[in-house]
């Protein structure tokens, strides 16, 4: 599903001329396997969050390459990222992401409208996921009239409107607590298992860890040699 060779990213600081480059990422090779639960963990300023942002096409890799759904998307432009994570990329966040004037239902919608599915499949669509995600009647809710939980829910029901094979995932229950954390993990477990869906989940959470098929562990920008469990 995802193929990482030889990755590498800096970012640059100070004013133009006298730039300097801050290593981030150095040599990551990685292999996720299609139908993985994948968790990645490090300390904080490890890489995570941009390797992350890497295989989003948020960010452009300074070297190496990177193949998703076997499509080598490492020289691909902002337009071509834009239509690829329409078609094959879900995202959750650990703070939701939901754009707070439109309602969950407009929130879940958004990516057919950006798709240009006609109206009536898309609101097909939509009744579906809402029942899928367990939040009938919260339809017509904003954002700010929604629980934690409820708002990361509409958040996943964003994701999966458009079948990803792959989710990407950034601390998603980092907002959340026990209980309601437990329940997204479990729902996580059911996508992945009932229809395979790719999960990669940033964390520094041992729970989220723990029902990741493998865990990649970063350490000031690498892979950490024996950490990679299986
Ligand atoms: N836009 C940027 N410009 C310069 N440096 C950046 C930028 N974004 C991130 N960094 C630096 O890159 C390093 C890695 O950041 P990253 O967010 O990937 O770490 P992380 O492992 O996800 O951390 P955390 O667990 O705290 O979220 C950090 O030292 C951070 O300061």
């Amino acid at each position: 599903m995802i193929k990482v060779e030889q990755l590498s990213h800096s970012f640059y600081i100070g004013k133009k001329g006298k730039q300097k480059e801050i290593p981030i990422l150095k040599d990551i090779n990685l292999s996720i396997k299609s139908g993985e639960i994948i968790s990645i963990v490090g300390k904080s300023g490890s890489g995570k969050s941009t390797l992350l942002n890497l295989m989003s096409g948020y960010l452009k890799p300074v070297k190496g390459r990177l193949v998703i759904a076997d499509t080598d998307v490492t020289e691909y432009s902002e337009a071509e990222w834009a239509d690829f994570r329409l078609n094959h990329l879900g995202f959750i966040f650990q703070s939701f992401q939901l754009i707070p004037s439109m309602t969950a239902a407009q929130n879940v919608e958004l990516p057919l409208v950006m798709k240009g599915i006609p109206e009536k499949v898309r609101k097909q669509k939509v009744e579906e996921i809402f029942e899928r995600v367990s939040l009938q009647g919260y339809e017509e809710h904003y954002p700010s009239e929604l629980s934690g939980g409820q708002q990361q829910r509409v958040s996943i029901a964003r994701a999966l409107i458009v079948n990803p094979p792959l989710i990407l995932a950034d601390e998603p229950t980092g907002s959340l607590d026990s209980e309601t954390e437990e329940e997204l993990l479990s729902f996580i477990k059911k996508l992945n298992k009932e229809e395979g869906i790719t999960f990669v989940i940033v964390t520094h959470d041992d729970e989220v860890a723990s029902i990741a098929d493998r865990t990649i562990r970063l350490d000031d920008g690498r892979i950490s040699k024996g950490a990679v469990a299986v």
